[in-house]
């Protein structure tokens, strides 16, 4: 269900007593003047401010733009959260379809309006991660969009002809789903204001909101539009490209871009010194919260996706098979993103059912029920197939069956994901740790465990704007 904004934040800050969820505000496009809630005056007086002695901790924003919603989390420098909160995307619609930009940009707003007015003047850095491939062609003036946002599993195959000719062989690029088949798209399907646009990514058009800097994007969201992040440049065959002139500038993950803009660090309360850095993709930030620093161990993404992300000495990319990898300092991340997920289990259950049927599964018992769950039509890894259909029969009566069945349809297809990975000649996978919404799912892991045949456990940290809070850390130092 999507809330409006006038639907109350999912808010947990670390205060000795539970606070009554704050009303959401009247959305407006113009920034509100800002009403303190109870919650902020309840947090505010329970810390007590400064509390009199100089308080010269710092602290870090991460906020994580999902598929279903999106959070943030603040944590000092020894990674403690502080605070963290959650917000359902409101539905703005226009012309009966989604107004994807108008609701994120609502939504990073209704996200600094939860965050603890008591803490935000010791909010040294804020990054952001949003849906990879997830495209925004702009006015490389203004910053509007001029047109919708491309979401990260949609398809171009209009497009792929023209990627396949000029772009390698099984490059990251030739998928439908990339970010350069929907520049391609684009530039074939406009005429107009081609000269006055750029392309950018989710993450990077939400935090050009807060910095102001147009045109800044960083390795991990541009590997899609065909950026190498091992020679630091896009290649020459993009390069020579007419529509590489929409290509945004290209900064590692966690960098310092500027300082947040000066009305904005007035309106909420953030100090003089708050920068803003260069952000990542939700899996690569949540692969950043479960901490995992050797070659061999794994972060799976049970989000609204399934992504999978293993840490490797070398690196793999086939498009044939959706395999891509993702620089990491001096390694590699190598995995795919499967549309696989809590997408599909959503349009069949609630989150609480799930909760509730899961009590009655024993993860011991093989399943014989044989899925391919999909929220709609089209795979991308570790098939990527754009027509593949969903496969969600034969239902049973039991419910309780056939969740298990689900789950452990959905756990084969994270065995074949990793399986794929070891075969394209990846680093063996020896661990696999558990990120996103079905990481809280003890039955559930414990079928993948027993399907993987590998350690599978919950990372400490599920969540990938705690990832990006790590980003932030990283840019402030
Ligand atoms: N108890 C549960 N067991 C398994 N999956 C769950 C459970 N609760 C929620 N989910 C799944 O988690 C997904 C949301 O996870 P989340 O990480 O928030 O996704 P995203 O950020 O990709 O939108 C939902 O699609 C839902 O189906
Ligand atoms: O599935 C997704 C949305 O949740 C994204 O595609 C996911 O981020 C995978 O992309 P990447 O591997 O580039 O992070």
């Amino acid at each position: 269900m999507l809330a409006s904004p006038h639907h109350p934040p999912v808010c947990r800050f670390v205060s000795p007593r539970p606070l009554s969820p704050k009303q959401g505000y009247p959305h407006s496009r113009k920034l509100l003047p800002r009403r303190i809630s109870r919650m902020e005056v309840a947090c505010s007086s329970k810390d007590g401010g400064n509390s009199g002695h100089e308080d010269n901790r710092q602290l870090y924003l991460g906020m994580d733009f999902g598929t279903s919603g999106a959070r943030y989390a603040l944590i000092d420098d020894q990674g403690t959260i502080q605070a963290e909160g959650k917000r359902n995307y409101p539905q703005y619609v226009s012309e009966n379809t989604m107004d994807w930009a108008t609701s994120w940009k609502a939504t990073l707003f209704l996200l600094l309006e939860d965050v603890p007015v008591s803490l935000r003047p010791f909010i040294s850095s804020i990054s952001i991660d949003g849906t990879s491939a997830t495209t925004i062609v702009v006015d490389s003036t203004t910053g509007e969009p001029l047109c919708r946002p491309f979401l990260y599993n949609e398809s171009f195959p209009d497009a792929l002809p023209l990627v396949k000719s000029v772009a390698p062989a099984n490059h990251t690029v030739c998928s439908g789903s990339s970010t350069l088949c929907k520049l391609v798209s684009w530039w074939n399907s406009h005429d107009s204001n081609k000269e006055s646009s750029l392309l950018l990514h989710q993450a990077d058009w939400l935090l050009w909101h807060l910095h102001g800097k147009l045109g800044i994007t960083d390795y991990n969201n541009a590997l899609k539009v065909g950026y190498d992040p091992e020679i630091e440049s896009y290649p020459p065959w993009l390069l020579q490209q007419p529509y590489s002139q929409l290509l945004p500038s290209v900064k590692a993950p966690g960098t310092s871009i500027g300082h947040l803009k000066e009305d904005i660090r007035t309106q909420y309360g953030f100090p003089k010194d708050c920068v803003i850095c260069t952000g990542t993709t939700d899996s690569i930030a949540a692969f950043l919260a479960a901490r995992a620093t050797q070659p061999g161990k794994a972060v799976t993404s049970l989000g609204s996706t399934l992504a999978v992300k293993l840490l490797s000495t070398n690196r793999i990319d086939d498009a044939r098979f959706g395999v891509y990898s993702h620089r990491l300092d001096d390694k590699w991340l190598v995995g795919g993103a499967s549309n696989t997920g809590g997408a599909a289990l959503r349009q069949i259950f609630t989150d609480e059912q799930l909760e509730e049927l899961s009590k009655q599964i024993n993860p011991m018992e093989t399943s014989s029920l044989d899925y391919y769950p999909l929220p709609a039509v089209g795979e991308r890894f570790p098939v990527a197939d754009p027509q593949m259909v969903p496969r969600l029969h034969p239902r049973p009566e039991s419910d309780v069956d056939y969740l298990h069945g689900i789950f452990e349809s959905i756990a084969r297809i994270e065995a074949k994901a990793y399986g794929l990975l070891k075969d394209l000649g990846a680093t063996q996978v020896d661990e696999v740790f558990t990120a996103g919404g079905g990481a809280k799912n003890d039955k559930w892991t414990k079928i993948r465990e027993r399907v993987l045949g590998l350690p599978v456990s919950r990372a400490i940290q599920t969540e990938a704007s705690y990832g990006a809070a790590l980003l932030a850390l990283k840019g402030a130092r």
